[in-house]
């Protein structure tokens, strides 16, 4: 392969664009400071010092708003997921941060770099998977590694290639002969060699076989525990539930919900057949847990069942179940899928 730098060419933001693939770099490799952030993993998110920060960033497209005056905070060293259904602006988001879309009013930074004021300078901090990847497909994996880790100060070919290694990538085949998740596997060891501060993965998993999806979310942790930052966006709950301290829903273009994963694990629902004792008007929920419960009925296979809402430590409720004698109760945690309908769809729990 000859000099990467010979055949890219810089946009006017000062990104490298090579037919595909964007990753960013910085006019002066002297710009570059390692992350000393050093935060614990999963620790709660300490926002007095954030990584990301967006204050009212709205994005128009003549009439159309992608993205309504959002504003919120990464802190350092989470792990922060992005949710919301296809066209919520996610990717708008994302792209405001980096400089690669001008915001139509607010504003935001990375590190402290206002992406308007020094676009090269916040993008040397960030390694960025875009969703739709594209990578030179007349290139060779190993070759494809080199160039972006040759390009970018923060890379490092041995690391894209131990990457490379656990997502089990042959990096002899040529990128044209790649399958889709072969390149996606590609994608990721570039930007996962990449040792910035901040990590931005857009959809990551997607077109992954699942065992390479876990492989990835173990990095992703792995990351995480290094001090760095992480911000991903994902379709899939599980993965997000899994790997995030914390989530933001956005739908059509709002900011609709903030959550700590921890909160989310100290929801439950407790299902149980109705039966004329526990329809929903004649259970009395005691005053000491009226704030901490709600009592609906949802339907389940075609059957209505009782369905009573928890927040908070489950023991102090169990005496008052128990003293309910439901039939056929089970309990389980509440989990993003029922917040996620609950914010995009209109369910049952108020969260
Ligand atoms: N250049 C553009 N011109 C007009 N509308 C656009 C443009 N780019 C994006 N949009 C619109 O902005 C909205 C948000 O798009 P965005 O790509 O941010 O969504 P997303 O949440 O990332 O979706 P997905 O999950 O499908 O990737 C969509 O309705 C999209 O059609």
């Amino acid at each position: 392969m000859g000099s990467g730098k010979k055949v890219a060419r810089r946009d006017n933001a000062g990104s490298l664009s090579r037919k595909g693939l964007v990753l960013n770099y910085p006019q002066s490799l002297s710009s570059i400071e390692r992350s000393q952030t050093g935060t614990v993993a999963g620790a709660i998110a300490d926002l007095a010092d954030p990584m990301v920060v967006t204050d009212r960033l709205t994005k128009r497209y003549g009439d159309f708003t992608a993205l309504s005056n959002c504003s919120l905070s990464v802190a350092r060293g989470e792990i922060f997921g992005l949710l919301g259904p296809n066209g919520a602006g996610k990717t708008t988001l994302i792209r405001s941060l980096l400089g690669f879309l001008r915001p139509t009013s607010g504003s935001c930074s990375v590190d402290g770099f206002d992406p308007m004021v020094d676009g090269v300078g916040l993008r040397s901090r960030v390694a960025y998977l875009p969703g739709d990847a594209r990578l030179p497909r007349h290139m060779r994996g190993a070759g494809v590694l080199t160039f972006f880790s040759e390009m970018h100060p923060c890379g490092d070919v041995d690391r894209s290639l131990r990457v490379a290694d656990r997502l089990e990538l042959n990096v002899k085949t040529r990128v044209a002969f790649m399958s889709t998740g072969m390149r996606q596997k590609l994608a990721l060891a570039v930007v996962l060699g990449l040792d910035t501060p901040l990590l931005i993965l857009d959809e990551p998993t997607a077109n992954l076989d699942p065992t390479v999806r876990a492989a990835v979310l173990d990095l992703v942790v792995e990351a995480r525990s290094r001090g760095r930052t992480v911000m991903f966006s994902s379709h899939v709950l599980s993965e997000i539930e899994e790997t995030c301290d914390r989530v933001a829903f956005l739908r059509k273009g709002e900011l609709v919900r903030e959550l700590m994963m921890s909160e989310l694990f100290q929801r439950h629902r407790v299902t149980a057949k109705t039966t004329s004792v526990s329809a929903p008007a004649s259970i009395s929920v005691p005053d000491s847990l009226a704030d901490r419960v709600r009592v609906s009925t949802i339907t389940r296979a075609n059957q209505e069942l009782l369905c009573i809402d928890t927040d908070g430590d489950l023991s102090p409720m169990i005496g008052w179940l128990d003293s309910l004698q439901l039939v056929g109760m089970r309990i389980e945690p509440l989990g993003l899928r029922a917040v996620y309908d609950s914010v995009h769809m209109g369910g049952e729990v108020v969260v």
